[in-house]
């Protein structure tokens, strides 16, 4: 059950009594059948048994995390408190608590109350089991089962609960399209920025390109792609990709999309060590082009998969091994171990069960997260025009919020 699910159920009970108070670090044991809660104040952190979970809040943690006025602005929601004022060994000096609330008393006569469901809602263990963003890891079938609706553009223009339902897919399955969108760069950049911010990079704001070779990269050719991640070279990769298929007259150029954090998935519960390894191990992605036009030079440095290390949640994937560049940063001994890593992955990320095409045509706009899905196209033929440009992942997410969703 989800901690929020935990909480609502909690709150709904006739359980509710007063947790006893419990200071010199030895629990006082409130009756089960009476009490939804109860703490003790052990040596170095506060212990919280509420609503089924233990909990261990450090003291400076709860000094620091103090929200009375005088601590913390609840019109800004910004911290007053100088963090470095703070005793690193502080105790509380009292304690006691009602149904809802425990309050601390600290050494300088200062009260903190804390809601046990703030407190509940903010603990690393209720994080650790919960995860920070919901998603549908998908192969094809489980994608093309879902039947994840597109939006479409008058709608998703004019309609806060059809954007809202667009960004609910698209956190969820790492992409999202928008239909009947006028087969133009301006309605491409329209539609974009119903999402968000335009990230504008050296291949500019909004790109309009074909197999003109124009620029020093591969992309710019008639050449198939295999499955990769764009700008794996920038110290931040650009969170979302927009592609939008102005004009092809000729054959191929399907659009190849992976789930790679279900290939991820697929390595940490066959081969944990690998999953650790591609997590851990930093290595460079490089662009460097020399065109008489255009000169770049651009360097990222991190490892593969991108994880949050209280619950091993992957982020980010950086997948490209096109412009993965000159591996100097692991011994030997670690490189071969790193490459076992990386084939493993990359079965995974071949699959053919795991690999969905979809023919993009004008008017249908693909919104890809960068972060998580990969993106490959197959060779083709004839004059081929794709247009659109990346946009700013903070700011895709914060729309997101803004509507409610959990981002
Ligand atoms: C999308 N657009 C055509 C503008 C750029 C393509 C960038 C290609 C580069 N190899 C990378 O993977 O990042
Ligand atoms: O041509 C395509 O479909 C995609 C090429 C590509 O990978 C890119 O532009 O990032
Ligand atoms: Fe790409």
């Amino acid at each position: 059950m989800s901690l929020t699910r935990m909480l609502k159920r909690l709150s709904g009970s006739v359980l509710w009594k007063q947790g006893l108070e419990s200071l010199g670090g030895r629990l006082q044991h409130t009756d089960a059948h009476s009490s939804a809660f109860n703490y003790q104040l052990l040596s170095d952190c506060l212990a919280l048994n509420y609503g089924g979970l233990v909990m261990h809040f450090d003291y400076v943690w709860l000094r620091d995390h103090c929200r009375s006025a005088s601590c913390y602005n609840s019109k800004t929601n910004q911290r007053n408190l100088d963090t470095a004022s703070i005793d690193l060994d502080i105790r509380p000096v009292k304690s006691r608590a009602d149904e809802h609330t425990l309050f601390l008393t600290w050494p300088d006569g200062h009260v903190t109350p804390y809601s046990l469901a703030w407190l509940a809602q903010n603990s690393y263990e209720g994080q650790k089991r919960s995860a920070m963003q919901p998603r549908v890891l998908w192969d094809a079938d489980i994608y093309t089962s879902a039947r994840v609706p597109s939006a479409r553009w008058e709608k998703f223009m004019s309609c806060d609960e059809e954007l809202k339902i667009f960004l609910n897919c698209f956190l969820l399955y790492g992409i999202a399209f928008v239909e009947d969108v006028p087969p133009t760069l301006e309605a491409t950049e329209t539609v974009t920025q119903r999402v968000s911010l335009i990230r504008e990079t050296m291949y500019g704001r909004m790109w309009n390109f074909t197999s003109d070779f124009s620029r020093g990269d591969t992309a710019y050719t008639k050449l198939a792609l295999d499955r990769h991640t764009d700008t794996s070279y920038f110290q931040e990769p650009c969170g979302i990709q927009v592609f939008h298929c102005l004009r092809h007259e000729g054959t191929g150029g399907r659009t190849l999309l992976v789930d790679g954090f279900h290939a991820a998935d697929s390595v940490l519960q066959r081969t944990p060590g690998n999953f650790e390894l591609l997590s851990h191990v930093p290595i460079k992605h490089e662009y460097v082009e020399n065109l008489s036009k255009h000169r770049n030079h651009m360097i990222g440095i991190g490892p593969v998969l991108n994880v949050y290390p209280w619950n091993n949640e992957v982020y980010m994937i950086r997948y490209n091994n096109y412009d993965r560049s000159v591996m100097n940063t692991v011994a030997h001994d670690v490189v071969r171990r790193w490459y076992t890593a990386h084939r493993e992955l990359t079965t995974e990320l071949r699959r053919p069960e795991n690999e969905l095409w979809v023919k993009l045509k004008p008017g249908k706009v693909l919104f890809i997260d960068n972060w998580r899905v990969l993106h490959g196209r197959e060779s083709f033929t004839g004059l081929r025009q794709l247009c659109g440009c990346y946009l700013t992942r903070d700011d895709v997410l914060n729309t997101a919020r803004s509507l409610g969703l959990q981002a």
